[in-house]
């Protein structure tokens, strides 16, 4: 499998490598089109504006003479002149404390974000390596945080408790005719950040910069969404600046029936646009993607996303320690945090497990997990458990090996399971502490992995710098939010891999989109995850690199996204898009559907907007 898997990255990388414009870039630009507007409505619209480097012909035709400064400026001038503003920002405020630091870069990302588009994109694509963790975790976290007072123009859309029996006529007040892609959150549970009401409209947006990054969705053809159902966060409520509704959350049947009816409005406007769920707390996450997973096409990104990630992340585990794939069923793993992503991990690992050969002896029985929540590990012992999380509940008492009771400490678990992974989705920062990481180091793996997936930065279990100091140089680390690679000294370096969905979620939405798929199946979020954990070679799964760099995530995207279409013909869920059917994304090979996705992604340049005929 692994060797036919790296033949094809190799085929892909080849594909795809020519990266400025990557392939399908001349096919993805729309041809000359008149535009309406004239005169400044161009200019402060920032999918139109081309600010300086508008032509001589276009300020005469639509009205721009003499309200730009006479200079033409090309598209490169724009973008160095850009990057070189910022750069200098990163040095004027160098010494400055870094939340003041990742502000300032936020704000000059976001104006340009606010004033032109193409531009903004050009960038963000170019740079994503740098500029991700300002558009996406951390910095999104502290931007959702200070919303209100950051807040200078609306982005995205937003639909509260007061505005139910209006929301089938309010979606028609956004102005674009078609929306492909839809990010929604209640802001209930914001990375680690806890409630943070409608300042949770962060995530969506900064979500859909990934999915016009990654996944080349059209930037006219996303829709970031808050639902604002009120929050229990009391310091929100007491902030005068506060921007959302200042009551406690809906619960029940009032929350269900807002939700209910923003989908409804949602999807009789657009039928084929995909809806991704994010950052809603565990119970809301699991009750929606019940309720709606078989009626529209949408996904929980913190559950099936998160999962498909970090199963990648395990099985390059047991690649790391030399043993076959199969092996995975012996790996004892330690999950820290049973909630929407830890429980999304355990089913979707499990199933993985399910799946592999020799495994039926045990079958459902086969408990490889143990699992941990603010009350320590849970056992079947505990009383009123989710029967979510009641699936891995471990047995206690004697017969259970090794014997830990009912709620037994982090380092008690890792010291007597002597686990091959610790994996925290816990949002406690430096949770797994030096006595923890210490009793890692007797893991019954050669490669010890520790996966400290919780965001933002502050809420990451554990750093890399303190794994392969307690653990040892032969351990593997990842992390939500990006860290910097350890120097372990004599050339060696020692790889801070991130674990994040963002590696799936593209993928998952541009090959259901391109699929036209019904809705979004168990196999497809299986394949997704299966292409993911065959990107990486064996070479460098070997020096504890487990998932690829966030620079070339658009040629991961392309084939996570034309896995996602395979899948959805094979399970016949797809209706196809843009005069593709699905007998014909069906007869593509794997290259050629690879290919296809990848000509379908948007690439920013200007476009003419006017006419030469
Ligand atoms: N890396 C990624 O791609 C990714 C994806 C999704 C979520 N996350 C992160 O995972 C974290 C959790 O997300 P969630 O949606 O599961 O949240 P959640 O609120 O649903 O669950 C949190 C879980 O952690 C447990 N917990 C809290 N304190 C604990 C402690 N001291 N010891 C052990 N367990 C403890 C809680 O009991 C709960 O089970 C967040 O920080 C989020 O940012 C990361
Ligand atoms: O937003 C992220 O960076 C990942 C994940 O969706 C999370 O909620 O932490
Ligand atoms: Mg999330």
């Amino acid at each position: 499998m692994w060797r036919s898997a790296a033949r094809r990255t190799a085929q892909i990388r080849r594909l795809l490598s020519s990266s400025a414009p990557p392939a399908g870039a001349g096919a993805a630009v729309p041809g000359p089109c008149i535009v309406h507007k004239r005169g400044n409505d161009i200019l402060h619209d920032p999918w139109y504006n081309k600010d300086t480097a508008f032509p001589m012909t276009e300020r005469d035709r639509l009205g721009l003479r003499g309200l730009l400064p006479p200079r033409v400026m090309s598209f490169e001038q724009q973008y160095e002149r850009f990057i070189n503003s910022y750069r200098s920002l990163e040095h004027n405020t160098r010494g400055e404390p870094d939340s003041i630091v990742a502000l300032a870069k936020w704000r000059i990302l976001n104006r340009l974000h606010d004033r032109n588009e193409t531009l903004y994109y050009r960038v963000l694509i170019d740079n994503i390596k740098d500029f991700a963790p300002i558009i996406y975790t951390p910095t999104v976290g502290l931007v959702c945080e200070n919303y209100s007072g950051l807040f200078r123009r609306p982005r995205g859309m937003y639909f509260s408790a007061k505005d139910k029996g209006e929301m089938m006529s309010m979606i028609y007040n956004w102005p674009a005719d078609k929306v492909d892609m839809i990010v929604v959150t209640d802001g209930s549970r914001i990375l680690g950040l806890g409630d943070l009401g409608v300042q949770g409209i962060g995530i969506p947006i900064g979500k859909l910069d990934v999915y016009v990054a990654a996944a080349g969705i059209n930037p006219q053809k996303v829709l970031p969404i808050m639902l604002d159902v009120g929050t229990n966060n009391e310091k929100l409520l007491e902030d005068k600046l506060y921007l959302g509704l200042r009551q406690p959350r809906l619960e029940g049947e009032e929350y269900l029936a807002v939700v209910d009816e923003f989908m409804e409005a949602v999807h009789a406007r657009w039928p084929k646009a995909v809806v991704q769920f994010e950052d809603f707390q565990m119970k809301w996450a699991f009750e929606t993607l019940q309720r709606y997973r078989n009626r529209f096409c949408m996904f929980n990104d913190d559950v099936q996303g998160t999962a498909g990630v970090a199963l990648a992340g395990l099985l390059g585990a047991v690649r790391a320690q030399g043993r076959p794939l199969q092996d995975f069923t012996n790996q004892k793993i330690v999950v820290v945090g049973a909630g929407s992503a830890g429980i999304g991990v355990l089913s979707m690992a499990k199933q993985a497990m399910l799946r592999m050969p020799g495994i039926h002896r045990t079958g459902e029985g086969h408990n490889q997990f143990w699992v941990l929540d603010k009350d320590g590990l849970i056992t079947k012992a505990r009383k009123g458990l989710d029967p979510a999380v009641a699936r891995f509940a471990r047995g206690y008492g004697p017969d259970e090996i090794p014997d830990l009771p009912e709620g037994a400490s982090l380092v008690e678990v890792v010291k007597k399971v002597k686990p091959h992974v610790l994996l925290g989705l816990s949002g406690v920062g430096g949770i797994f502490n030096e006595e923890v990481l210490k009793a890692m180091k007797e893991s019954d793996s050669p490669r010890p992995a520790v996966f400290a997936m919780s965001n933002p930065t502050t809420k990451a279990e554990c750093t890399p710098e303190d794994v392969f100091k307690h653990v040892g140089e032969n351990a593997i680390f990842a992390s939500g939010s990006p860290f910097g690679n350890v120097s372990l000294g004599n050339g060696k370096t020692g790889f801070a891999n991130q674990a994040n969905n963002m590696y799936l979620f593209p993928g998952i939405g541009l090959g259901a989109l391109l699929s036209g798929a019904r809705h979004i199946s168990d196999g497809m979020l299986q394949a997704a995850a299966e292409c993911l954990a065959s990107y990486i070679t064996d070479n460098e799964i070997r020096k504890g690199i487990l998932f690829p760099e966030v620079s070339s995530i658009r040629h991961i995207t392309a084939r996570v996204g034309a896995a996602v279409v395979r899948a959805a013909v094979a399970e016949d869920l797809a209706e196809g898009c843009c005069d593709v059917g699905p007998r014909e994304l069906g007869s593509m090979t794997e290259s050629e559907r690879v290919d296809y996705v990848a000509r379908k992604m948007w690439y920013p340049i200007y476009s003419p907007l006017v006419s030469d005929k």
